[in-house]
Protein backbone atom coordinates (compact mmCIF):
# COMPACT_ATOMS: atom_id res chain seq x y z
CA UNK A 1 0.00 0.00 0.00
CA UNK A 2 -0.31 3.17 0.21
CA UNK A 3 0.49 5.89 -2.05
CA UNK A 4 3.59 6.27 -4.57
CA UNK A 5 4.64 9.21 -2.17
CA UNK A 6 5.42 6.89 0.49
CA UNK A 7 7.00 4.12 -1.29
CA UNK A 8 9.47 6.90 -2.37
CA UNK A 9 10.59 7.69 0.85
CA UNK A 10 11.66 3.88 1.41
CA UNK A 11 14.28 1.90 -0.49
CA UNK A 12 13.54 -0.46 -2.73
CA UNK A 13 11.97 -3.65 -1.84
CA UNK A 14 14.67 -6.26 -2.88
CA UNK A 15 13.88 -9.03 -5.77
CA UNK A 16 16.41 -11.49 -3.80
CA UNK A 17 14.25 -12.69 -1.12
CA UNK A 18 11.43 -15.65 -1.38
CA UNK A 19 7.90 -14.26 -2.24
CA UNK A 20 4.89 -15.43 -1.81
CA UNK A 21 2.78 -15.49 -5.44
CA UNK A 22 -0.29 -13.78 -4.62
CA UNK A 23 -2.87 -12.86 -7.23
CA UNK A 24 -3.75 -8.88 -7.39
CA UNK A 25 -7.56 -8.70 -7.14
CA UNK A 26 -9.21 -5.36 -8.87
CA UNK A 27 -11.54 -3.53 -6.34
CA UNK A 28 -13.18 -1.78 -8.76
CA UNK A 29 -13.80 -5.35 -10.90
CA UNK A 30 -15.32 -6.90 -7.72
CA UNK A 31 -17.41 -3.66 -7.25
CA UNK A 32 -19.00 -4.26 -10.77
CA UNK A 33 -19.70 -8.10 -9.56
CA UNK A 34 -16.49 -9.07 -12.19
CA UNK A 35 -17.64 -12.81 -12.21
CA UNK A 36 -14.03 -13.89 -13.13
CA UNK A 37 -12.50 -11.58 -10.67
CA UNK A 38 -14.77 -13.06 -7.75
CA UNK A 39 -13.76 -16.37 -8.61
CA UNK A 40 -10.26 -15.80 -8.11
CA UNK A 41 -10.87 -13.51 -4.85
CA UNK A 42 -12.60 -16.53 -3.25
CA UNK A 43 -10.10 -18.62 -4.44
CA UNK A 44 -7.11 -17.09 -3.27
CA UNK A 45 -9.13 -16.90 0.07
CA UNK A 46 -9.14 -21.15 0.07
CA UNK A 47 -5.76 -21.25 -1.16
CA UNK A 48 -3.49 -18.87 0.84
CA UNK A 49 -6.10 -16.82 2.85
CA UNK A 50 -4.43 -14.02 1.55
CA UNK A 51 -4.04 -11.93 -1.48
CA UNK A 52 -3.52 -7.82 -2.41
CA UNK A 53 -6.59 -5.47 -3.49
CA UNK A 54 -6.01 -2.81 -6.07
CA UNK A 55 -7.48 0.00 -4.78
CA UNK A 56 -6.65 2.96 -7.56
CA UNK A 57 -9.61 3.14 -10.00
CA UNK A 58 -12.17 3.04 -7.69
CA UNK A 59 -13.48 6.23 -5.61
CA UNK A 60 -14.09 4.63 -2.44
CA UNK A 61 -10.35 2.57 -2.92
CA UNK A 62 -9.10 6.66 -3.76
CA UNK A 63 -10.63 7.60 -0.59
CA UNK A 64 -9.25 4.87 1.29
CA UNK A 65 -5.79 5.23 0.18
CA UNK A 66 -5.86 8.73 0.93
CA UNK A 67 -7.27 7.93 4.73
CA UNK A 68 -5.11 5.55 5.25
CA UNK A 69 -1.72 8.12 4.45
CA UNK A 70 -3.41 10.37 7.08
CA UNK A 71 -3.20 7.32 9.48
CA UNK A 72 0.52 6.72 8.71
CA UNK A 73 1.17 10.62 9.78
CA UNK A 74 -1.49 9.80 12.75
CA UNK A 75 1.17 6.37 13.54
CA UNK A 76 4.40 8.32 13.48
CA UNK A 77 3.36 11.44 15.47
CA UNK A 78 1.38 8.79 18.00
CA UNK A 79 4.11 5.78 18.10
CA UNK A 80 6.61 9.26 18.80
CA UNK A 81 5.42 10.25 21.82
CA UNK A 82 7.75 9.90 25.14
CA UNK A 83 7.85 5.69 26.29
CA UNK A 84 6.19 8.02 29.53
CA UNK A 85 3.36 9.55 27.84
CA UNK A 86 2.14 6.70 26.07
CA UNK A 87 2.62 4.38 28.98
CA UNK A 88 -0.52 6.13 30.69
CA UNK A 89 -2.62 4.57 27.83
CA UNK A 90 -1.27 0.99 28.18
CA UNK A 91 -3.68 -1.73 26.94
CA UNK A 92 -4.52 -4.33 29.31
CA UNK A 93 -4.79 -7.90 27.77
CA UNK A 94 -6.98 -9.95 27.74
CA UNK A 95 -10.03 -7.84 28.56
CA UNK A 96 -8.84 -4.98 26.47
CA UNK A 97 -6.94 -4.56 24.18
CA UNK A 98 -7.27 -1.17 23.37
CA UNK A 99 -4.41 1.18 23.43
CA UNK A 100 -0.83 1.28 23.64
CA UNK A 101 1.20 -1.75 23.70
CA UNK A 102 5.54 -1.33 24.31
CA UNK A 103 7.76 -3.23 22.78
CA UNK A 104 8.88 -6.37 24.13
CA UNK A 105 5.59 -7.23 25.63
CA UNK A 106 4.86 -10.19 23.99
CA UNK A 107 6.87 -13.80 23.49
CA UNK A 108 7.92 -14.58 19.78
CA UNK A 109 8.02 -18.28 17.91
CA UNK A 110 11.82 -18.31 18.79
CA UNK A 111 11.34 -17.46 22.32
CA UNK A 112 12.81 -14.27 22.22
CA UNK A 113 10.77 -10.97 22.29
CA UNK A 114 8.81 -8.78 20.02
CA UNK A 115 10.27 -5.44 18.77
CA UNK A 116 6.61 -4.14 17.81
CA UNK A 117 5.26 -0.82 19.38
CA UNK A 118 1.59 -0.64 18.74
CA UNK A 119 -1.74 1.36 19.11
CA UNK A 120 -5.12 0.20 18.91
CA UNK A 121 -8.16 2.36 17.90
CA UNK A 122 -11.70 0.85 18.83
CA UNK A 123 -14.31 1.43 16.00
CA UNK A 124 -16.60 2.01 18.48
CA UNK A 125 -14.79 5.02 20.53
CA UNK A 126 -13.72 6.61 16.95
CA UNK A 127 -17.26 5.90 15.65
CA UNK A 128 -19.59 7.19 18.85
CA UNK A 129 -21.07 4.12 19.91
CA UNK A 130 -19.53 4.27 23.14
CA UNK A 131 -18.78 7.27 25.51
CA UNK A 132 -15.17 8.69 23.96
CA UNK A 133 -12.09 6.85 25.41
CA UNK A 134 -8.99 8.24 26.51
CA UNK A 135 -6.52 8.58 23.84
CA UNK A 136 -3.05 11.06 23.44
CA UNK A 137 -3.59 14.33 21.77
CA UNK A 138 -2.05 12.81 18.36
CA UNK A 139 -5.25 10.80 18.05
CA UNK A 140 -8.15 13.30 19.59
CA UNK A 141 -7.12 16.00 17.89
CA UNK A 142 -7.53 14.01 14.65
CA UNK A 143 -10.65 12.23 15.28
CA UNK A 144 -12.43 13.28 12.25
CA UNK A 145 -9.54 11.73 10.05
CA UNK A 146 -10.15 8.65 11.95
CA UNK A 147 -13.33 8.19 11.75
CA UNK A 148 -13.33 8.95 8.34
CA UNK A 149 -10.80 6.03 7.77
CA UNK A 150 -13.25 3.66 9.52
CA UNK A 151 -16.21 4.77 7.53
CA UNK A 152 -13.72 3.96 4.19
CA UNK A 153 -12.15 0.96 5.44
CA UNK A 154 -15.90 -0.47 6.03
CA UNK A 155 -17.44 0.52 3.03
CA UNK A 156 -14.43 -1.68 1.27
CA UNK A 157 -14.53 -4.30 3.49
CA UNK A 158 -18.37 -4.46 2.52
CA UNK A 159 -17.48 -5.27 -1.19
CA UNK A 160 -15.07 -8.31 -0.30
CA UNK A 161 -18.14 -9.72 1.79
CA UNK A 162 -20.57 -8.90 -0.79
CA UNK A 163 -18.28 -10.75 -3.50
CA UNK A 164 -18.10 -13.77 -0.77
CA UNK A 165 -21.61 -14.13 0.06
CA UNK A 166 -21.82 -14.64 -3.72
CA UNK A 167 -19.41 -17.25 -3.84
CA UNK A 168 -20.33 -19.07 -1.10
CA UNK A 169 -24.06 -18.97 -2.19
CA UNK A 170 -25.28 -16.85 0.59
CA UNK A 171 -28.07 -14.90 0.84
CA UNK A 172 -27.36 -11.08 -0.26
CA UNK A 173 -25.77 -9.39 2.84
CA UNK A 174 -25.51 -11.74 5.02
CA UNK A 175 -21.85 -11.67 6.11
CA UNK A 176 -21.82 -7.46 6.07
CA UNK A 177 -25.17 -7.74 8.51
CA UNK A 178 -22.93 -9.69 10.65
CA UNK A 179 -20.51 -6.93 10.81
CA UNK A 180 -21.94 -3.25 10.97
CA UNK A 181 -20.43 -0.07 12.03
CA UNK A 182 -23.20 1.13 14.09
CA UNK A 183 -23.04 -2.32 16.96
CA UNK A 184 -20.70 -2.94 19.46
CA UNK A 185 -17.89 -5.30 18.04
CA UNK A 186 -14.00 -4.92 19.11
CA UNK A 187 -13.26 -4.10 15.66
CA UNK A 188 -9.96 -1.76 15.89
CA UNK A 189 -7.16 -0.39 14.09
CA UNK A 190 -4.02 -1.05 14.95
CA UNK A 191 -0.83 1.44 14.59
CA UNK A 192 2.57 -0.49 14.19
CA UNK A 193 6.08 0.89 14.21
CA UNK A 194 9.56 -1.10 14.58
CA UNK A 195 12.10 0.54 14.44
CA UNK A 196 15.56 0.04 12.89
CA UNK A 197 18.27 -2.35 14.54
CA UNK A 198 21.93 -1.09 15.25
CA UNK A 199 22.98 -4.51 13.81
CA UNK A 200 20.84 -5.95 11.60
CA UNK A 201 19.71 -9.57 12.26
CA UNK A 202 17.39 -10.28 8.91
CA UNK A 203 16.01 -13.23 10.65
CA UNK A 204 14.75 -11.33 13.94
CA UNK A 205 10.94 -11.32 14.62
CA UNK A 206 9.40 -8.42 15.51
CA UNK A 207 5.94 -10.04 15.27
CA UNK A 208 5.64 -13.38 16.31
CA UNK A 209 3.55 -16.00 14.22
CA UNK A 210 -0.09 -15.81 14.32
CA UNK A 211 -3.42 -15.85 12.75
CA UNK A 212 -6.14 -13.38 12.92
CA UNK A 213 -9.24 -13.45 15.12
CA UNK A 214 -11.87 -11.68 13.10
CA UNK A 215 -13.62 -11.91 9.98
CA UNK A 216 -11.25 -9.89 7.60
CA UNK A 217 -8.18 -7.44 7.73
CA UNK A 218 -7.33 -4.59 5.52
CA UNK A 219 -3.27 -4.01 5.80
CA UNK A 220 -1.37 -1.57 4.15
CA UNK A 221 2.56 -1.11 5.17
CA UNK A 222 5.30 0.01 2.80
CA UNK A 223 9.03 -1.29 3.61
CA UNK A 224 8.09 -5.28 3.67
CA UNK A 225 8.94 -7.83 6.74
CA UNK A 226 5.17 -9.37 6.51
CA UNK A 227 6.26 -12.88 6.07
CA UNK A 228 3.29 -16.24 5.33
CA UNK A 229 3.71 -19.48 5.87
CA UNK A 230 2.63 -21.92 3.12
CA UNK A 231 -0.40 -24.51 3.61
CA UNK A 232 1.30 -27.56 4.89
CA UNK A 233 4.97 -25.93 5.65
CA UNK A 234 6.94 -26.63 8.44
CA UNK A 235 7.34 -23.83 10.76
CA UNK A 236 11.13 -23.50 10.18
CA UNK A 237 12.69 -20.25 8.66
CA UNK A 238 13.21 -21.31 5.48
CA UNK A 239 9.72 -21.59 4.47
CA UNK A 240 8.24 -18.37 5.44
CA UNK A 241 7.99 -16.38 2.33
CA UNK A 242 8.26 -12.71 2.00
CA UNK A 243 4.85 -10.72 0.59
CA UNK A 244 6.14 -7.45 -1.03
CA UNK A 245 4.10 -4.32 -0.39
CA UNK A 246 2.34 -2.80 -3.46
CA UNK A 247 1.47 0.74 -4.13
CA UNK A 248 -2.09 1.74 -4.04
CA UNK A 249 -2.69 -1.88 -2.47
CA UNK A 250 -3.90 -2.89 0.33
CA UNK A 251 -3.50 -6.75 1.99
CA UNK A 252 -6.44 -8.58 2.35
CA UNK A 253 -6.48 -11.66 4.44
CA UNK A 254 -9.27 -13.95 6.14
CA UNK A 255 -9.34 -14.68 9.85
CA UNK A 256 -10.24 -17.45 12.16
CA UNK A 257 -14.26 -16.06 12.42
CA UNK A 258 -14.68 -16.57 8.78
CA UNK A 259 -12.94 -20.19 8.97
CA UNK A 260 -15.28 -21.37 11.51
CA UNK A 261 -18.37 -19.49 9.64
CA UNK A 262 -17.56 -21.19 6.58
CA UNK A 263 -16.92 -24.78 8.22
CA UNK A 264 -13.55 -24.51 6.94
CA UNK A 265 -13.84 -23.55 3.07
CA UNK A 266 -12.09 -20.37 4.18
CA UNK A 267 -8.00 -20.12 5.36
CA UNK A 268 -6.70 -17.69 7.86
CA UNK A 269 -3.07 -18.50 7.43
CA UNK A 270 -0.23 -17.92 10.00
CA UNK A 271 1.78 -14.63 9.50
CA UNK A 272 4.26 -12.61 11.09
CA UNK A 273 6.81 -9.60 10.63
CA UNK A 274 10.69 -10.11 10.65
CA UNK A 275 13.36 -7.60 9.82
CA UNK A 276 12.36 -5.62 6.04
CA UNK A 277 14.63 -7.14 3.74
CA UNK A 278 17.57 -5.79 2.39
CA UNK A 279 18.32 -1.76 2.38
CA UNK A 280 14.77 -1.63 4.13
CA UNK A 281 15.84 -2.60 7.08
CA UNK A 282 17.95 0.33 8.19
CA UNK A 283 13.87 2.54 7.85
CA UNK A 284 11.53 2.66 10.67
CA UNK A 285 9.00 0.23 9.42
CA UNK A 286 5.48 1.23 10.21
CA UNK A 287 2.57 -0.58 9.01
CA UNK A 288 -2.08 -0.33 9.53
CA UNK A 289 -4.20 -3.16 10.21
CA UNK A 290 -7.71 -2.45 10.39
CA UNK A 291 -8.70 -5.82 11.82
CA UNK A 292 -12.95 -6.49 11.43
CA UNK A 293 -14.44 -8.22 14.25
CA UNK A 294 -18.38 -9.30 14.37
CA UNK A 295 -20.90 -7.89 16.44
CA UNK A 296 -19.94 -9.21 19.44
CA UNK A 297 -23.54 -10.68 20.39
CA UNK A 298 -23.18 -12.62 17.02
CA UNK A 299 -22.93 -16.61 17.01
CA UNK A 300 -19.73 -18.48 16.12
CA UNK A 301 -22.09 -21.58 14.73
CA UNK A 302 -21.32 -22.03 11.13
CA UNK A 303 -23.29 -20.03 8.89
CA UNK A 304 -26.78 -21.75 7.37
CA UNK A 305 -28.18 -21.25 3.84
CA UNK A 306 -25.37 -22.21 2.00
CA UNK A 307 -25.46 -25.42 0.05
CA UNK A 308 -21.21 -25.20 -0.16
CA UNK A 309 -20.64 -24.79 3.61
CA UNK A 310 -20.82 -28.43 4.64
CA UNK A 311 -23.11 -29.52 7.66
CA UNK A 312 -21.41 -30.65 11.32
CA UNK A 313 -20.29 -34.21 10.64
CA UNK A 314 -21.02 -37.01 13.11
CA UNK A 315 -19.61 -36.83 16.44
CA UNK A 316 -18.47 -32.59 15.60
CA UNK A 317 -19.77 -30.19 18.00
CA UNK A 318 -21.96 -27.26 17.31
CA UNK A 319 -19.98 -23.90 18.03
CA UNK A 320 -22.69 -22.27 20.30
CA UNK A 321 -20.46 -19.58 21.64
CA UNK A 322 -20.82 -15.65 21.33
CA UNK A 323 -18.26 -14.04 18.94
CA UNK A 324 -16.66 -12.15 22.01
CA UNK A 325 -17.05 -15.05 24.11
CA UNK A 326 -15.17 -17.39 21.82
CA UNK A 327 -12.55 -14.86 20.98
CA UNK A 328 -11.75 -14.24 25.08
CA UNK A 329 -11.42 -18.51 25.24
CA UNK A 330 -9.01 -18.29 22.33
CA UNK A 331 -7.10 -15.57 23.68
CA UNK A 332 -6.87 -17.11 26.93
CA UNK A 333 -6.00 -20.00 25.21
CA UNK A 334 -3.03 -18.79 23.23
CA UNK A 335 -2.18 -16.90 26.60
CA UNK A 336 -1.55 -20.10 28.66
CA UNK A 337 0.34 -21.75 25.51
CA UNK A 338 -2.41 -24.27 25.12
CA UNK A 339 -3.13 -23.21 21.49
CA UNK A 340 -0.36 -22.70 19.13
CA UNK A 341 -1.27 -20.64 16.53
CA UNK A 342 -1.43 -22.53 13.15
CA UNK A 343 -2.78 -22.15 9.79
CA UNK A 344 -6.31 -23.26 9.56
CA UNK A 345 -9.28 -23.90 6.96
CA UNK A 346 -8.96 -24.59 3.22
CA UNK A 347 -10.79 -27.87 3.19
CA UNK A 348 -12.11 -28.57 -0.16
CA UNK A 349 -15.34 -28.33 -1.28
CA UNK A 350 -17.44 -31.42 -0.73
CA UNK A 351 -19.02 -32.50 -4.11
O1 LIG B 1 2.71 -5.15 10.47
C1 LIG B 1 2.36 -6.04 9.72
O2 LIG B 1 2.77 -6.09 8.55
C2 LIG B 1 1.41 -7.13 10.16
C3 LIG B 1 0.61 -6.83 11.37
C4 LIG B 1 -0.32 -7.94 11.73
O3 LIG B 1 -0.27 -9.03 11.22
C5 LIG B 1 -1.37 -7.68 12.74
O4 LIG B 1 -1.38 -6.58 13.33
O5 LIG B 1 -2.23 -8.57 12.96
FE1 LIG C 1 -2.04 -10.22 11.71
Amino acid sequence: MPTPKLFAQCPDFPSTVPMADLPVLSLSKIGEHDGGEEKRLFDACREYGFFLLDLKASQSGDNLLRDAEHMFDLTAATLGLEESELSTYAYNPPRDLLGYKCAGKLRTDDGKLDAMKMYMLGQDDIIGNIPPRNNPDTIETRRKECQEFFRHAHAVVAVILAALDRQLDLQPGTLERLSPLDKLSDTSLRLLLSHPQSIVDENRISLGGHTDIGTVTLLFHVAGGLQILPAGSENVHGNWRYIRPEPGCALVNIGDTLVEWTGGLLRSSLHRVVTAPGAQASVPRQSLAYLIRPDRNASMRRLEGSALIPRLKEGEQEETRSVSEWATWRAQQIMNGELKPQTRGGNPIQA
